[in-house]
């Protein structure tokens, strides 16, 4: 099976070569192409604009940072709208609104085109070793065309009806883990300005009942300083400002949402956009320290 794979960040990279690892053709366009090269090594051809790989592929996958990248890919010159007609498939795995993938479903549609949105849940990690979870919304006879390649990219792929539903379901699932990351910095602070071992407290949560793989891989990190990046925090502070426009949109209260996304926006203006989401707990021990 042939794919074009739009957007080699550090989803696209492990994503693009484990289809190369799985017997897939793949031709890849990245923004600054010269990311194209590790993949190139492994055997993936490149197109010079998302216009050149969709003329190529059938189907064309695109993982990018966010809705202005989404749709600047899309919409711009020599954008995937210059080549999609009947016949061919574009799937958005990027995390947008569901407001961005109605806008360019549309677009698509109006071509004669087959569009999917199909977010991730999941990081670096599961990307690598093909363990994402797909949150599929849209065609769902490109879906069905999709399944060989969202088995080698993911452990579980959901197709959850009508565009909106995957950037919705994946808005939900970050928003709740943002919010979680949050409340993780805060009882890692308090353990240690109360003269705890912030390590106990890892070991304590990893046997109770809110045990989970977050707190076990990123809290020894965290305790460390290290924010070596797998989920970049400033896309992390994307996904709360979306997920608390849907709250806007369906009146649902969410202080606790809004007040996560605050520490978010402070870490961005403290420049720590491009670490590690976890880099949060850097303004949460801040905030203990001065108050
Ligand atoms: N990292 C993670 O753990 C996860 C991320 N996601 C989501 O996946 C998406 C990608 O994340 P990730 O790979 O981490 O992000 P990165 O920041 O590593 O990569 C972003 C990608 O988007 C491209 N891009 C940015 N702006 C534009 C633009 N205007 N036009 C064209 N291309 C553009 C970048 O190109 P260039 O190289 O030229 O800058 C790059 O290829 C995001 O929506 C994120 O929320 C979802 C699940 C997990
Ligand atoms: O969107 C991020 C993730 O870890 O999932």
């Amino acid at each position: 099976m042939e794919v074009g794979f739009l957007g080699l960040g550090i989803m696209g990279k492990a994503m693009s070569m484990n289809l190369l690892k799985n017997g897939f053709k793949v031709t890849v366009w990245n923004r600054t192409l010269s990311k194209c090269d590790e993949v190139v090594v492994h055997g993936a051809s490149v197109g010079e604009t998302p216009a050149e790989v969709v003329k190529k592929c059938n189907i064309t996958i695109a993982i990018l940072s966010d809705p202005a990248a989404a749709l600047s890919v899309v919409f711009d010159k020599d954008g995937v709208l210059d080549q999609i007609c009947s016949g061919k498939g574009y799937i958005d795995m990027s995390t947008v609104d569901p407001e961005t993938s109605w806008k360019i479903s549309e677009a698509i549609a109006l071509k004669g085109g087959h569009f999917l949105e199909a977010p991730v849940s999941g990081s670096k990690q599961p990307a690598e070793t093909g363990q994402l979870v797909i949150l599929a919304a849209g065609d769902k006879a490109l879906y069905e065309e999709a399944v060989p390649a969202f088995d080698v990219l993911g452990k579980k792929s959901f197709f959850l009806g009508p565009v909106g539903n995957g950037a919705k379901m994946k808005l939900v699932v970050n928003m709740i883990m943002g919010s979680v990351m949050n409340a993780f910095s805060e009882g890692l602070t308090l353990a240690e300005r109360s003269g705890l071992n912030p390590h106990s407290l890892l070991d304590v949560l990893d046997l109770g009942g809110i045990a989970n793989p977050m707190f076990r891989g990123k809290g020894p990190e965290m305790v460390k300083d290290n924010y070596s990046p797998a989920f970049p925090l400033k896309h992390q502070q994307k996904d709360m400002r979306l997920a608390l426009a849907l709250g806007d949109q369906n009146a649902v209260s969410m202080p606790v949402a809004a007040a996560a996304n605050e520490a978010f926006k402070k870490a961005r203006s403290m420049g720590l956009g491009d670490l590690d989401f976890s880099a949060v707990y850097e303004t949460v021990k801040l905030l203990k320290h001065s108050s």
